[in-house]
């Protein structure tokens, strides 16, 4: 990745951030006549302006193992890991036999590209402060083994490779072992997933099944009676805790489904109907399926919201209110609900308050701070001289996948035409696409079949794509968490990777959110940048976030002002609650920081 970065430093886009955006026909000539640049985008003859650059890959049957994988493929939007799964018999697992074609389908060989490996930073991640606060933190465990984990678990983590926690899941595993809620925050890319799937599913299979209501209704009004439910903010999100869901439920008793709009209802239905233990969805399509009464909420023992802020900036909340609240959904504190996000604002901390009992609040390094493993470069580039810049950057990109965001669905097509015209393989995602189109976009990309996606916010959060060594900001988002959160599609799992942003005087809202990020993330700070600093002192850093923006890093549960024990260091006590309500002393810390270097487990 260092190679890339400098490939990238050495184009000169910037001379040396001072003086902004030069194209390359400009470059040499005197500062003058570069006041033309724009006719560039009009000579190049590619631009069309229209819809068509998505579907330069309509045709793409490339599904790969996204598209549903081994058992059963994509049916509209509802899988199921189907009869190949374990039973629980007589209050006993039993797993299913071993299927070699299964094990292949749904993890992968080695080294294969599909599938993400960890890098070489991902020891680095013991190296993070983490801060979990509440009554009675239970001790972090340091490796996988079994115990705590169930032993079936443990064999499937084993075949995805997996050979140590990461911060986030050392945490969950015994907080959810003990009967604990969580919420908890952690940097993009640092296995959130498994940190909410390993704890449910350990949990599950050793517990089984709630015994179902004796009277089920007919064959056609047969009710699913989930042990588990995901809710996530995207279908594409809602898919890929799906498929990692369906690695980690091989073999088991516990059937996962998952279940979202834009897909027919009808075989999500049918699907459903044949049973459904753990129930990934998207909170509008979870409504209507609770309304139709074909769910029942009332045996969930676990409930998860994963990207809760999100869910919330869509406007989810009346419905997940709704499916939490109104519904049959297991009271409060006879269910365990854990929130997972890598920023957690105000509004989700409210959420927290009414949907989680005495929980624990678990931070792992400052909350909604960027992995140290992306490099990050900000351009400055005017509006006109963007495309101009693409062309450089991505001419000295040369292995991996590069992700482009831009800010509205237009841009994208309009775009993603324009890189087309060119010779790239470019494909495009965004909420005006059909949910097939979507699909094959992602697949496209994810089997590089596409070596560019250009890409709206749809893309920004959750998504999982091996091998994505460059994110560009062509368009910076106005919001800052959401800069993290799209940087966080590379750099994932310990991986390197860079991220290229283009500044001009259009995103003076994102300047001083930006500033921080890059200097707590020990990155270059441009020149440009701290001038604009200076010229704006009352720019927003967050739009939407108002106040509590950056500073989000902590259990508000706590007294104000508290830092959580001060995120330069790797032990934090903080003893100061408000309330009263006999939180106190229990502010845990990274003492297990450095422990993960001694891998006794078996298979390690
Ligand atoms: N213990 C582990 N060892 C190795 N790789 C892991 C481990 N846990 C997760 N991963 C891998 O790390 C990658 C990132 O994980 P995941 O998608 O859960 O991150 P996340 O924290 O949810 O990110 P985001 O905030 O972007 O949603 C995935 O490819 C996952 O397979």
């Amino acid at each position: 990745m260092a190679e890339l970065s400098e490939q990238v430093q050495n184009l000169s886009i910037n001379d040396n951030n001072e003086n902004g955006y030069v194209p390359p026909h400009l470059r040499g000539k005197p500062r003058s006549a570069r006041n033309n640049s724009s006719n560039y985008n009009n000579n190049n003859g590619g631009y069309n302006g229209g819809r068509g650059g998505g579907s330069f890959f309509s045709n793409n049957r490339r599904g790969g193992y996204g598209n549903g994988g081994f058992f059963g493929g994509n049916n509209g939007g509802s899988r199921s890991n189907g009869r190949s799964g374990g039973r629980w018999i007589d209050g006993k697992h039993v797993p299913a036999p071993r299927n070699e074609k299964a094990e292949i389908a749904l993890f992968g060989v080695p080294e294969d590209p599909n599938f993400q490996s960890s890098g070489i930073n991902f020891d680095n991640y013991d190296d993070i402060p983490v801060d979990a606060s509440g009554k009675d933190v239970p001790e972090p465990i340091t490796e996988f083994t079994s115990p705590p984990l169930d032993g079936l678990l443990l064999e499937n983590i084993k075949l995805a490779r997996f050979t140590k926690p990461t911060p986030v899941q050392k945490y969950s595993v015994p907080i959810v072992a003990n009967g604990r809620d969580l919420m908890a925050c952690a940097q993009t890319g640092s296995g959130k997933t498994g940190g909410f799937l390993f704890p449910v599913l350990s949990e599950s299979f050793k517990t089984g099944p709630s015994p179902q209501p004796e009277s089920q209704g007919s064959f056609y009004q047969r009710k699913a009676y989930p042990t588990a439910v995901i809710m996530a903010p995207t279908r594409e999100l809602a898919t890929q805790i799906f498929d990692e869901a369906k690695k980690f439920t091989y073999r088991s008793w516990v059937k996962a489904c998952v279940v979202y709009g834009g897909s027919p209802i009808g075989n999500q239905l049918r699907e459903i109907e044949r049973g459904c233990d753990l129930l990934v969805a998207t909170p509008g399509r979870l409504n209507d399926l609770l309304e139709r009464g074909k769910i029942s909420l009332a045996n969930v023992k676990y409930l998860v919201l994963d990207e809760a802020d999100r869910m919330l900036d869509m406007g989810f909340e009346p419905q997940i209110r709704h499916i939490v609240e109104d519904c049959d959904m297991t009271p409060v504190g006879e269910r365990q609900t854990l929130m997972f996000s890598a920023t957690f604002p105000a509004d989700i901390q409210h959420l927290a308050r009414d949907f989680l009992s005495d929980y624990i609040f678990l931070s792992v390094g400052r909350v909604g701070s960027t992995s140290e493993n992306i490099t990050q470069k900000v351009l400055y580039v005017e509006n006109q001289d963007k495309k101009s810049a693409l062309l450089d950057l991505l001419s000295a990109s040369t292995d991996g996948l590069t992700l482009i965001f831009v800010e509205t669905k237009r841009m994208a097509d309009q775009l993603t035409d324009f890189l087309i015209m060119q010779n790239f393989r470019a494909t495009a995602i965004h909420g005006d696409r059909t949910q097939s189109e979507r699909e094959r976009a992602l697949a496209a990309f994810r089997s590089g079949a596409a070596t560019l996606l250009v890409a709206t916010a749809v893309a920004a959060r959750g998504l999982d794509i091996p091998n994505v060594t460059h994110v560009i900001n062509y368009d910076l988002p106005s919001d800052v968490d959401d800069y993290v959160h799209r940087i966080g599609r590379t750099g994932r799992a310990g991986n390197t990777g860079l991220a290229t942003a283009f500044f001009n005087s259009e995103n003076s809202n994102i300047v001083k959110g930006l500033h921080e990020i890059l200097t707590e993330a020990n990155q270059e700070v441009p020149s440009f940048l701290k001038d604009a600093m200076m010229s704006a002192p009352g720019s927003r850093s967050n739009s939407r976030r108002g106040g509590f923006g950056r500073n989000n890093n902590r259990d508000y549960r706590k007294a104000g002002g508290a830092s959580a024990g001060g995120w330069g260091s790797s032990r934090s006590r903080d003893n100061s609650f408000r309330g009263g309500s006999g939180w106190g002393s229990d502010s845990k810390s990274s003492g297990w920081g450095n422990s993960g270097g001694s891998n006794n487990s078996s298979w390690w």
